[in-house]
């Protein structure tokens, strides 16, 4: 069954375009859980312009289902995961300027990095899972760096959608399929919503993990956390 991870990104860039404590970052997470989230997803950028350490830190002792923290694999980055023990660390290839994930690895040209930190990660006992296009070659390389996981980075499903929803889904599925036997998990997120993600479950039923963030708390201030989150778990367990 697969999992809806909510990522509470936008909620601490509502609270930092004011300063101060509103909307509460941690409120957030422990209500998103108590309304069903089977996962709580932030992302530390090195610029703080949202999650900062400082909420990393705070929110780790209020989580009860998985907490999943995604960034470029910096030291910095890998001593946070494991001082937290983060449930998984995403590993992004994001450079710090980038206004957001926009791609993912190209994991033959960065095996030995990506070896070496997964490696560090295993050892502290995280799960790991990197960051992907849906790209065969990306996936066999994930598999040989020795990742727990891929995250399949669908905004190019979320952007095609609409256009043709089969051609949109078709290189995702040969991605998944590849993915799973190869023996990894399969994580996906960027840009799902309630428009995308239903079809996305149906026609990839075995992905384990779907983290969403900006469709989910845009819908909040309509619908409300509670009803959202709702809606988007009845889009993957109908
Ligand atoms: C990795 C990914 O696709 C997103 O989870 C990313 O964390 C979004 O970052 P922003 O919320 O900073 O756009
Ligand atoms: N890994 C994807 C994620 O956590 C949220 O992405 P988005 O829904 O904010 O685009």
């Amino acid at each position: 069954m697969t999992r809806l991870s909510v990522n509470i990104n936008k909620i601490a860039t509502l609270r930092n375009s004011r300063g101060g404590k509103i909307p509460n970052v941690l409120d957030a997470a422990i209500n998103c859980q108590k309304f069903g989230a089977e996962g709580i997803t932030v992302h530390p950028r090195p610029d703080e312009r949202h999650i900062t350490r400082k909420d990393v830190y705070d929110i780790k002792p209020h989580i009860t289902t998985e907490f999943n923290i995604e960034g470029y694999p910096s030291d910095d980055f890998i001593k946070l995961v494991t001082d937290i023990q983060a449930d998984q660390a995403t590993l992004v290839p994001d450079e710090p300027g980038q206004l957001t994930s926009d791609h993912g690895w190209n994991t033959v040209k960065h095996h030995d990095f990506l070896v070496d930190v997964i490696g560090r990660l295993k050892a502290a006992g995280i799960r790991t899972s990197i960051f992907v296009d849906p790209d065969l070659h990306a996936v066999e390389g994930a598999a040989k760096v020795g990742a727990d996981r891929i995250e399949l980075y669908t905004e190019p499903y979320a952007t095609m959608y609409p256009l043709d929803p089969d051609k949109a889904i078709a290189p995702f599925i040969d991605s998944a399929k590849l993915a799973r036997q190869l023996n990894l998990g399969i994580n996906a997120g960027h840009d799902l919503s309630l428009k995308n993600l239903k079809f996305l479950i149906d026609k990839i039923p075995y992905i384990d993990e779907v983290s969403i963030g900006h469709a989910l708390i845009a819908d909040a201030l309509y619908l409300g956390l509670k009803n959202t989150i709702h809606e988007y778990l009845e889009c993957i367990q109908p």
